[in-house]
């Protein structure tokens, strides 16, 4: 059971100029070989370390599940404390494969501890959390690959006096680190406080970071069976070596984007049709938005490029936002993700005669009216010509699941060498995390500090 990539309706004809031409990707043969060959050298020099993470070593697989049963045995709750690829991908994966209702279920029914994932600061957020926890049963997870994040580090300290008035000198034993082998403070602090520790490959950014024990460690926690969702990663990582353009997965995908981002389609909407892929376009977001929205090119040209990602999800935005997709500005590449095999069945009644004029809905079942749901707007999309294309899973399990992490991570990679730009880094968040630790009194930051002040606000545009 293997993931289907559709790419029908980026061809199609009815979308006529707002579509492809097999042509195109024939003429985009020569970058494909030139960023396929980039790639693999990239790869070969162990610059690019997300291209490994399907073949993770098994000891350290061993390692991330004896701790995980560990977890189980001790703890009633699992928090994991991190911001960016240091949470979406651990939530992701743990909404597509845990029940949706997770931490509703009893404990019999769950496959570990309850889980939470704390990505942001919000004080009434963190707040709320000490009301369900109770800190004694509770290990920590600390998730920060460069170990400087200011938001996790804060969140750090927050539990460590909070566990340090609980549990006294053990508060230790409640922490688990996962971050760069060798730098960053929190990895001083591992050695320092002799925490448990994971690491994050160094080449590896924290983005492409789901397949290390960024999300293995909270997968496995939860039940997850992680050696799946390596397997899954492995089976496309050799499709996406082919050196075929029409036969790669991802170079082709890839391909597309940047031909319909040439043609104006500069934006990209991930919209999966199942709740339990909800998360999967947080993640995508971050992957796509930082990885290909940059100023300068790989030879310091200006060239402001990227695809703006959107969240949306079926049917629920069929409601909201299709509108707009159907009518609104010829700006937009869909991506739909579509399931064939849901994990439960609904039957809608049939047989309810004062109901008449819903006699066309009864049964059925809620499986076919969201899968005929999604194929009909597919099908308005594309005669508004609107090009869209859609990734079929025949069933969410961890195998599909770790196909899917892989061949998005893959997308990205090739599309920042057709567009000749660093994918792997992020310089535009940097002013602003510079501008917070100078608001904060960072020492050093002084100047930083009086030139956000300069900003003044002016009151004549602040309404109340
Ligand atoms: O994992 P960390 O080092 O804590 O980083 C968390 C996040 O911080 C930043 O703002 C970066 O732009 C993200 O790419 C990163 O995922």
């Amino acid at each position: 059971m293997v993931l289907k990539i559709d790419l029908n309706n980026v061809f199609h004809p009815l979308l006529q100029d707002e579509g492809l031409k097999e042509q195109d990707i024939s003429s985009f043969k020569e970058k494909f070989n030139k960023a396929f060959l980039n790639l693999r050298e990239k790869k070969e020099k162990q610059e690019l370390g997300f291209f490994h993470l399907p073949y993770f070593p098994e000891e350290e697989i061993v390692e991330i599940e004896k701790t995980a049963q560990e977890i189980k045995e001790k703890f009633s709750y699992f928090v994991v404390l991190g911001i960016g690829g240091s949470a979406l991908g651990p939530l992701a994966v743990h909404t597509a494969l845990n029940n949706l209702r997770y931490n509703e279920l009893p404990d019999e029914l769950r496959g570990g501890p309850k889980f939470y994932v704390e990505d942001n600061i919000d004080p009434e957020r963190m707040a709320s959390l000490f009301k369900v926890i109770e800190p004694e049963k509770t290990v920590f997870n600390v998730i920060t690959k460069s170990g400087a994040t200011a938001e996790t580090l804060s969140q750090l300290l927050i539990v460590t006096e909070l566990l340090k008035k609980k549990v006294g000198q053990r508060f230790t034993d409640h922490l688990i680190f996962t971050t760069d082998p060798e730098k960053g403070n929190l990895r001083a602090l591992a050695r320092e406080l002799g925490v448990k520790t994971f690491a994050i490959p160094s080449n590896v950014g924290g983005r492409f970071s789901e397949l290390t024990p960024v999300g293995l460690l909270p997968a496995a926690v939860t039940g997850i069976k992680i050696r799946e969702l390596l397997a899954g990663a492995r089976e496309m990582a050799e499709k996406c070596e082919r050196e075929n353009l029409w036969e790669n997965p991802a170079a082709l995908a890839a391909a597309i984007h940047v031909l319909l981002l040439e043609r104006g389609k500069n934006m990209a909407v991930m919209m999966p049709y199942a709740d339990s892929l909800k998360y999967m376009a947080d993640w995508y977001a971050q992957l796509l938005g930082e990885s290909i929205g940059k100023k300068l090119n790989c030879r310091g040209e200006e060239v402001y490029v990227g695809q703006t990602p959107v969240k949306a999800l079926g049917v629920t935005d069929q409601h909201s936002q299709v509108q707009l997709y159907t009518e609104g500005p010829f700006d937009k590449l869909l991506l739909f993700l579509e399931v064939e095999n849901y994990r439960n069945t609904v039957v809608i009644p049939p047989d309810f005669p004062q109901y008449a004029e819903l006699k066309f809905l009864g049964g059925h079942t809620l499986n076919e009216l969201i899968i005929a749901e999604k194929k009909a707007t597919e099908f308005a999309l594309l005669k508004a010509r609107r090009p869209n294309y859609t990734i079929i899973f025949p069933e969410v399990n961890p195998y599909t699941v770790g196909e899917f992490l892989y061949f998005l991570e893959a997308k990205i990679a090739f599309m920042g060498e057709y567009l000749d730009i660093n994918a792997f880094d992020q310089p535009g968040v940097e002013e602003g995390k510079k501008a917070t630790y100078a608001l904060l009194g960072r020492e050093g930051l002084e100047e930083k500090r009086q030139e956000v002040l300069r900003v003044q606000k002016d009151p004549k545009y602040i309404l109340s």
